[in-house]
C-alpha cells in the first residue's frame, strides 16, 4: 500500500507542479500546496505520504531557515529533489514540547551539532513519510550549549543516502505499524546516535548559534511553533472538505434509496423525505459550508501573518494562534462526528467499504489528534481567553476576533428575546462571555490562592474548555452571519441564491442554539413558547432546504473519482455499483470457498457424528 501511495503521490505531485506553473508561476501562495495536497490526498484513499513534505518540511525550510539555508535545502525540497518530513513528536512526548528528549549538543571545536535520541522514549515517532519515503527531515530537539538547555531548535537532517536510500550511519529508521486509516502514509520512527550535522544545519532565521557557541535567542520563541499553525489552518479546510464529501455521498444516497411509506398505502418515499433523515443530513451539508468559509478566512489571516512575520512583525501571531487552534478543534471534531452521523444515515450500505464513508472517517478522525490534540488546544484557547478577560477588566481593547467579548461584557442583562438571527448570534456570544466570566472566577481564585498557572489551568480545565468551545461557536457563527447578511458581494447574488444562503444561516444558528441550549439558559431567560417557536422554525427550514440539498452538494463539485463511493456516484446507479463491487470480492472468485473442505465440512461432520452418538 505504501509503495502504491508513493507512486500515485509522485504522479499527482508532477501534475501539481505543472498546475502551479500554469496558474501560480513561482507563487508562494499556500493554495497550490494545499490544493496539491488535497488533490493528491483525495486521489489516494490510503493517504498521501508526501503530505508532511508539502505542508511542513518545505514550509519550515522557507519560514524558519535563513535565505542561505533556503538556497541550500529549501529550493531542492520545493522542487521535490529531496523529500522530507517534520520530526517533532516522540514515542514519549507529543503535546508537552518542553518535555521532548531528543537533544542537540553544540561542539564548538568542529562547529557541529551532535544529535541524539538518548532513550527509547526519545525516538521520533509518527512523522508522516518518515518510515520509508523521506531521505531528509526537520529534526526538532532541545538545544544544549555547554550542557545548558536553550530551548527547542530545528535541524535539517539527512537520514537516507540520496542514491541508494539506505539509512545513513547513526540512523535507525522505520515504519511504526498499521493504523486505523492513512496506511499509505508510512508514519515512521527515527533514532539518532551521535549523529553529527554542521552548525548551519540548524534553522537560524529566528534564533542563532554563532561559531564560538554564543546563542542568540529568538525575539519571539513562539515563532518556532509556526509550522504547526500552518497545518492547523490546513486541517480546518481539509476536514471541512472531508465533511462535504461525506455529505455529498449521504445526500445522493438519500434521494436514491426509498424506504417506509410516510402515509399508509402510499409508495415508499426517498428516505430524505423523512424529517429525521433531513435532520441527519442537511445540517451536515450546512456545517461543511460554514467551516469552509471560516477556513478560507483563516487562510487569508495566515497569509497576512506569515508575511508580517517575514518582516519581523510578530504582533498578529497570538490572534492567529488562538483562531488556528479553535478552528482546527471545531472543524476536526464536528467533521469527525458529522461523517459518522452521515454514515449511519445510509443504513447498512453505509458500513460497506464500497460506500467509502468509513475511509473518509478514518482520514478525518486523526485530525482531532495530530497538530495538537484537541483538548490540549481547547485549554490553549481557554488560557488565552483568561488573559483577554483580564484585559477586559482592565478596560483594554481586545483582538478583533474577540471584540464581541468586550461588547457582551458591558451588557448588564440580555435584551428582550426576539428570536432573530442577530438575537440568536448574540445569545451564543453572551453565553460564551458568561462562561468566560465563570471560568475566570474559578481560575483567578486558584491563582490568588497561590496555585501555579499550569495547576490553575488544570483544575479549571472543564470550565476553560467550555469557554473555548463557545468561543469557537461564536466565531464560526459570526463569520457565517457576516458572509450571508453583510457580505459586500451580496447584491451580486440572485434572490434565489441569497434565499438558500439565508435558509442555511437560519438552520446553522438554530442548530447551534439547540446544541448549547443548556449553556445559554444559564445566562438568558427564554420561555417555553420562545423555544417551541424555534423548534417549529427548525422543522420548517429543513423542509425549505430539502429541495436544494442535492444542488448544494453538487456545487461542492467532487467528481466520482474523488468520492470513490458506490452510494454517492453522480449517475445514481447505487445498487448496480454495490453489486459490481461485491462481485469483485476475492471470495466470489470460486463458487465453493477453499475453507469448506479444509474446515467447515469436517466441523459440520464432526457435529453430526457427535449428535448421532448422543442418540445411541
Ligand atoms: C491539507 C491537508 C491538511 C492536513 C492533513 C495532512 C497532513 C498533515 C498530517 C499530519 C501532520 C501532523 C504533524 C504533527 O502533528 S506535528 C506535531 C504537532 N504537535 C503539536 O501541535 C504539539 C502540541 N503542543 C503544544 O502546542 C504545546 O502545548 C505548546 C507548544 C503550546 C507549548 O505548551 P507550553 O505549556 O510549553 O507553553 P504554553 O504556556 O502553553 O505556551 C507558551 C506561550 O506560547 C504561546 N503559544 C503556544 N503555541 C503557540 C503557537 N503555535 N503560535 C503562537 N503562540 C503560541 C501561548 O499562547 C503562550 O503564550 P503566552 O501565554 O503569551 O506566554
Ligand atoms: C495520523 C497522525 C499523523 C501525525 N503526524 C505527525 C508528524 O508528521 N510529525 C509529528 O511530529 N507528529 C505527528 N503526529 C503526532 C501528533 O502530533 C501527536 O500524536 C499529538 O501531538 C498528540 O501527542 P501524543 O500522541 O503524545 O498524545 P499525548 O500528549 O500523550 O495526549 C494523550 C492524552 O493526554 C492528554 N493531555 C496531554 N497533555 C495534556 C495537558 N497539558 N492537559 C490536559 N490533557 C493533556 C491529551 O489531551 C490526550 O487526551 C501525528 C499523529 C497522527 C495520529
Amino acid at each position: 500500500m505504501a509503495s502504491m501511495s508513493v507512486k500515485h503521490a509522485i504522479a499527482a505531485a508532477k501534475k501539481l507542479r505543472s498546475l502551479q506553473e500554469r496558474f501560480n508561476p513561482g507563487g508562494s501562495d499556500i493554495y497550490p500546496a494545499l490544493m496539491g495536497d488535497e488533490a493528491i490526498t483525495a486521489l489516494i484513499p490510503s493517504g498521501n505520504p508526501l503530505s508532511v513534505h508539502i505542508l511542513m518540511f518545505t514550509r519550515a525550510l522557507r519560514e524558519q531557515g535563513t535565505d542561505e539555508q533556503y538556497e541550500k535545502f529549501g529550493r531542492r525540497a520545493d522542487n521535490n529533489e529531496i523529500i522530507g518530513t517534520f520530526a517533532q513528536t516522540e514515542l514519549g512526548h507529543g503535546t508537552y514540547l518542553r518535555g521532548l528528549e531528543a537533544r542537540a549538543d553544540y561542539d564548538r571545536g568542529t562547529e557541529e551539532f551532535v544529535l541524539n535520541t538518548p532513550k527509547l522514549s526519545s525516538y521520533k515517532w509518527w512523522p508522516g513519510g518518515l518510515g520509508q519515503t523521506c531521505n531528509y527531515c526537520i529534526f526538532v530537539a532541545q538545544l544544549y550549549i555547554d550542557n545548558e538547555a536553550k530551548g527547542m531548535a530545528m535541524f535539517v537532517v539527512q537520514i537516507r543516502d540520496e542514491e541508494t536510500h539506505m539509512p545513513l550511519p547513526g540512523v535507525h529508521v522505520g515504519e511504526i505499524g498499521k493504523k486505523m486509516g492513512l496506511n499509505g502514509v508510512n508514519n515512521g520512527f527515527l533514532g539518532l546516535k551521535d549523529y553529527r550535522v554542521p552548525r548551519l544545519n540548524m534553522l537560524m532565521r529566528h534564533q542563532q548559534v554563532l561559531p564560538d557557541g554564543r546563542f542568540v535567542k529568538s525575539p519571539v520563541s513562539q515563532v518556532s511553533y509556526f509550522p504547526m499553525v500552518f497545518v492547523r489552518c490546513m486541517v480546518a479546510r481539509q476536514n471541512s472538505n472531508y465533511l462535504a464529501q461525506a455529505a455529498t455521498i449521504a445526500t445522493r444516497y438519500s434521494v436514491i434509496r426509498r424506504q417506509s411509506p410516510i402515509e399508509e398505502g402510499q409508495p415508499e418515499p426517498k428516505i430524505l423525505e423523512h424529517l429525521t433523515q433531513q435532520m441527519k443530513v442537511i445540517p451536515e451539508i450546512v456545517t461543511a459550508v460554514v467551516y469552509r468559509l471560516a477556513a478560507a478566512n483563516l487562510q487569508n489571516m495566515y497569509n497576512e501573518t506569515a508575511e508580517a512575520v517575514y518582516r519581523k512583525d510578530f504582533s498578529r501571531l497570538p490572534e492567529l494562534h488562538a483562531l488556528a487552534c479553535i478552528l482546527k478543534v471545531a472543524t476536526s471534531y464536528d467533521s469527525t462526528y458529522g461523517i459518522e452521523r452521515l454514515r449511519q444515515a445510509c443504513g447498512g450500505h453505509g458500513y460497506l467499504t464500497a460506500g467509502n464513508l468509513g475511509n473518509i472517517f478514518a482520514m478525518a478522525a486523526p485530525a482531532c489528534t495530530y497538530e495538537g490534540e484537541n483538548s490540549v488546544l481547547y485549554l490553549q484557547v481557554g488560557k488565552i481567553l483568561m488573559k483577554n478577560w483580564s484585559q477586559v477588566l482592565a478596560g483594554r481593547e481586545l483582538m478583533p476576533s474577540m471584540a464581541y467579548i468586550s461588547e457582551c461584557s458591558k451588557m448588564t442583562s440580555f435584551p428582550q428575546w426576539t428570536g432573530s438571527w442577530e438575537c440568536l448570534l448574540k445569545a451564543i456570544q453572551y453565553a460564551c462571555v458568561g462562561s468566560i466570566r465563570l471560568a475566570f472566577q474559578s481560575y483567578n481564585a486558584r491563582v490568588q490562592s497561590a496555585q501555579s498557572q499550569t495547576a490553575a489551568v488544570n483544575y479549571s480545565g472543564l470550565e476553560l474548555t467550555k469557554a473555548a468551545e463557545l468561543h469557537g461557536r461564536s466565531y464560526v457563527a459570526g463569520n457565517f452571519y457576516q458572509q450571508i447578511v453583510n457580505s459586500p458581494n451580496k447584491h451580486q447574488r440572485s434572490p434565489q441564491f441569497q434565499k438558500v444562503l439565508e435558509n442555511m444561516l437560519e438552520l446553522h444558528l438554530i442548530q447551534i442554539f439547540f446544541r448549547h441550549l443548556g449553556d445559554i439558559l444559564r445566562f438568558i431567560r427564554i420561555t417555553e413558547d420562545e423555544i417551541s417557536a424555534l423548534q417549529r422554525r427548525l422543522e420548517e427550514v429543513l423542509k425549505e432546504l430539502r429541495p436544494d440539498a442535492v444542488a448544494i452538494t453538487d456545487a461542492f463539485d467532487f467528481n466520482d473519482k474523488i468520492l470513490s463511493s458506490a452510494l454517492g456516484c453522480y449517475d445514481g446507479n447505487v445498487y448496480e455499483r454495490l453489486f459490481e463491487a461485491a462481485l469483485k470480492h476475492p471470495l466470489n472468485r470460486k463458487s465453493v470457498p477453499d475453507f469448506f473442505e479444509a474446515h467447515l465440512k469436517p466441523f459440520m461432520k464432526e457435529n453430526a457424528d457427535n449428535a448421532k452418538k448422543s442418540k445411541l
